[in-house]
């Protein structure tokens, strides 16, 4: 199932540099394995903001729920979720 996300990510200004660094660090490794995975299927930069525009390939909300409050900068993230189906337009067979 896949699912359509937007997270902004918003540290707080004063956070000891090292820790803001050592937290984007496991993230960077986290997102890299999920994409590795297979299940964090589209990762763009939302240009000109601290934010991503993703695409998860998972079973099911449960799932996403349980990948993305696991990520490390989670804490400190805004998160939008929509649920996405294959539109009868798409040419593209993997769709689901
Ligand atoms: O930079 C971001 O958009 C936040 C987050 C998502 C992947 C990653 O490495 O960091």
């Amino acid at each position: 199932m896949l699912f359509h996300v937007e997270m902004t990510v918003n540290l707080p200004p004063d956070m000891d540099p090292d820790k803001a660094a050592a937290i984007k660090l496991k993230e960077k490794e986290m997102a890299q394995q999920l994409q590795r995975d297979g299940i964090w299927r589209h990762l763009w930069r939302v240009v000109g903001q601290y934010a991503n525009v993703s695409v998860f390939d998972v079973r099911d909300g449960a799932q996403l729920h349980e990948i993305l409050s696991s990520l490390p900068l989670f804490p400190y993230m805004d998160i939008k979720v929509q649920a996405l189906c294959r539109h009868p337009s798409s040419i593209h067979e993997d769709d689901r």
